[in-house]
């Protein structure tokens, strides 16, 4: 397997950025994690300061899952609101959506694998369907292999797609009712953990609703055995939204472009993704720390801190829009405050 090249961020540059915050009127150091991502930008970016973090992009992928078909009680709501919700990104009354415009930052919605098809929202939402549903996990794999290359394609694409738009930041969103036990089954394929330390409550089923889940993801992974290559581990324990997340985020590293990743589905995709691009987490920061162990483990794997912890669980990419307010907090410091030495 050929892992994708991936370009560096400036390390001379992140240097020259640590100089000029050492220099700025507080004690050393004394802005915390916002000079660290203040250093990452400038390293990201190439440039000191960096520029406004002005144009963000949050793309959703949206799709349904053969598990909840089989196994309805892995969630705590009926698959249904998978396209239920696609029509509530369109009108812009999703949580995401809601989040994103408190910080300018614009939401894109793209029907990936919904189990339906609905024939009134816009076409270009409805452009990327993939299949419908992708397969239920537990007894048989998710895709097929010309559907998993054609998923993490079109993840590349979209990706390219809005970076040539001009995105400073993209957001890989999710949506998908059963979205937590295959972001978990890939979680624990990829790092060898047992089913029970990385299954969580998802949208809220009670402690025998998570034992539920444990049972479908033991069978899961029992079904599907060892699986090396990352997109075989899609096919196999992923989805359609999985494998577009993973070429979403890992085209954004080769064309140097950071991430805010969000919960735990897009942790998992960019666990796996991480085997096909090794250097892609280089250009990666965790938006926040979700409810769900899986994004735990999967973002300590990747040696990622979460930016914020406010006990969230709704996905979408609604932890990491709201991180973005704390970028814009970490450039501005770097831009707009003055030197130690100027002090009278
Ligand atoms: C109304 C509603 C809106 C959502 N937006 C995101 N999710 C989140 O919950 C789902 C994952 O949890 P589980 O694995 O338990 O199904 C995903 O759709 C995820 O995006 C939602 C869930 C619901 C019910
Ligand atoms: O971690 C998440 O993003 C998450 C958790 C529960 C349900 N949906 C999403």
């Amino acid at each position: 397997m050929r892992s994708i090249e991936v370009p560096l961020p400036d390390a001379g540059v992140e240097r020259e950025a640590r100089r000029r915050l050492d220099g700025l009127v507080k004690p050393v150091g004394a802005l915390g994690r916002l000079e660290e991502l203040a250093a990452w930008l400038c390293a990201a970016h190439g440039t000191v300061p960096p520029p406004p973090v002005d144009d963000v992009r949050v793309v959703v992928f949206a799709g349904d899952h053969g598990i909840t078909r089989t196994r309805p009680d892995v969630s705590a709501y009926p698959r249904q609101i998978t396209a239920a919700m696609l029509r509530t990104f369109v009108t812009g009354k999703s949580g995401v959506t809601v989040l994103a415009r408190q910080v300018g930052a614009r939401v894109r919605v793209l029907d990936i694998a919904v189990d339906v098809d609905l024939d009134h929202i816009p076409e270009e939402v409805r452009a990327f369907k993939v299949r419908h549903g992708s397969g239920s996990i537990d007894v048989e794999d998710a895709l097929a292999p010309d559907e998993v290359e054609r998923a993490f394609d079109l993840g590349r694409a979209v990706a390219d797609e809005e970076i040539d738009a001009g995105a400073q930041v993209l957001i890989p969103g999710d949506m998908g009712i059963g979205n937590s036990t295959v972001a978990a089954a890939l979680v624990a394929a990829s790092l060898g953990l047992p089913a029970d330390e990385v299954v969580g409550t998802g949208t809220g089923v009670d402690e025998d609703g998570r034992a539920r889940k444990v049972a479908v993801l033991d069978a899961a992974l029992a079904r599907a055995g060892h699986v090396e290559d990352p997109l075989s581990l899609l096919a196999a324990l992923g989805s359609a939204c999985a494998a577009a997340t993973a070429g979403f985020v890992v085209q954004a590293a080769v064309r140097a472009t950071p991430v805010l990743l969000d919960g735990v589905f897009s942790c998992a995709a960019a666990l796996v993704a991480r085997d096909l691009a090794p250097d892609a987490p280089r250009w990666w920061l965790a938006g926040h720390r979700s409810t769900e162990p899986a994004q735990g483990h999967a973002l300590k794997a990747l040696g990622l801190e979460p930016i914020l912890d406010l006990g969230l669980r709704l996905g979408e990419g609604s932890g990491a829009v709201q991180a973005v307010s704390v970028l814009k907090a970490a450039r501005a410091v770097l831009a707009e405050m003055g030197a130690l030495a100027d002090l009278t």
